[in-house]
């Protein structure tokens, strides 16, 4: 139950040049406002005992909420992801960070099928929610994208109202009895996602209308409101500015503990920041996978060092 009783696995003799930077981050703990994006040097690493997990390796802590196993992904002829095995708790935000191209969002969207949306697209393996294969057939994508929701790199509200864009997904999932439920549920996610003060009084106007950071705040809302268990994020915050970025990392922190999340993002600092996962992917293989700490600061992988190190990338 407890990584504290696990045994200490390091890997690597190869003093890491971010180990201070870790130490100080481990100090630290939590987000804190000033650790901006692009604005702070130190990378923040939430403080836990060490454990490495390797790919395909049960993660003993938790019983995982996802499980990936070889999981391959075609494009056509060409194959994208080269046999991923991972898993995504309950309790923790992992993070999928790498080079362009390596196969990050790829791999987040066999996470709810996505991927059965683009023409061409294959994927092979086994990939469980709760134990369920929901790469099986028989498997309702429409449930299955409502448990396991997705918020994308740019805001996408509807063009709709605020109130509606929240209110869209309960209701066709039939999730409300009634309009006090709706406006209950509509208030609730707003709530979580850390908008409702900002929206309250405006709940009719458009959510187009609002900034960037609050209309991915929104997104979150939206997510949230048909009740998910797994919260996907794919690049969130790539077309936010700063202090918006923070926001959405303050609420991500938030929200750990209550959904399973799994974040793909370029910036190894937000990595460190709002995982307590990480893994390393690298020209569509899953390199390294483990607590984000250890791969930040002690990495198996020398590949993973170069990256981190901003060798390449
Ligand atoms: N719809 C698609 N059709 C064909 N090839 C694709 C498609 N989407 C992605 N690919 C290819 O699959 C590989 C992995 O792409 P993917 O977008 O998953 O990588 P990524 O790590 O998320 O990249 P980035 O960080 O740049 O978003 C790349 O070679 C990409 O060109």
């Amino acid at each position: 139950m407890n990584d504290e009783k696990e045994p200490i696995l390091t890997n690597s003799a190869v003093p890491f040049p971010s180990t201070a930077i870790a130490r100080e981050a481990e100090e630290k703990d939590v987000l804190t406002p000033d650790l901006r994006p692009e604005v702070q040097a130190p990378m923040p690493v939430p403080a836990e005992p060490a454990r490495t997990i390797v790919p395909g390796e049960a993660d003993v802590a938790t019983t995982p909420k996802m499980r990936a196993e070889d999981v391959r992904v075609y494009y056509g002829e060409k194959e994208a992801l080269k046999g991923v095995s991972i898993e995504v708790h309950d309790d923790k935000v992992t993070a999928f960070i790498g080079p362009s191209g390596c196969g990050k969002s790829t791999f987040l969207r066999c996470l709810n099928r996505m991927n059965d949306t683009i023409a061409g697209a294959r994927v092979t393996g086994i990939i469980t929610l709760d134990g369920e294969d929901i790469t099986s057939p028989d498997m309702d994508v429409v449930q299955l994208r409502a448990r396991v929701g997705m918020v994308f790199q740019k805001p996408n509200p509807f063009p709709k109202s605020i109130f509606e864009n929240v209110a869209y997904g309960p209701r066709i999932h039939g999730l409300a009895d009634g309009k006090d439920e709706l406006a209950g549920i509509v208030e609730k996610s707003l709530r979580r996602a850390g908008l409702w003060d900002e929206v309250k009084d405006r709940l009719d106007e458009s959510g187009t209308a609002l900034s960037g950071g609050q209309q991915q705040r929104l997104c979150i809302a939206r997510a949230i409101a048909v009740d998910p268990e797994v919260i996907l994020m794919d690049e969130p915050c790539s077309a936010l500015d700063p202090i918006a970025t923070a926001k959405i990392e303050e609420l991500i922190h938030e929200l750990r503990g209550r959904y399973a999340i799994a974040i793909v993002t370029h910036n190894m600092q937000q990595a460190a920041r709002v995982s307590q996962r990480t893994a390393f992917f690298h020209l569509g293989e899953l390199i390294e996978y483990g607590k984000t700490k250890e791969i930040f600061t002690n990495p198996r992988e020398q590949r993973t060092q170069d990256y981190i190190t901003g060798r390449y990338g």
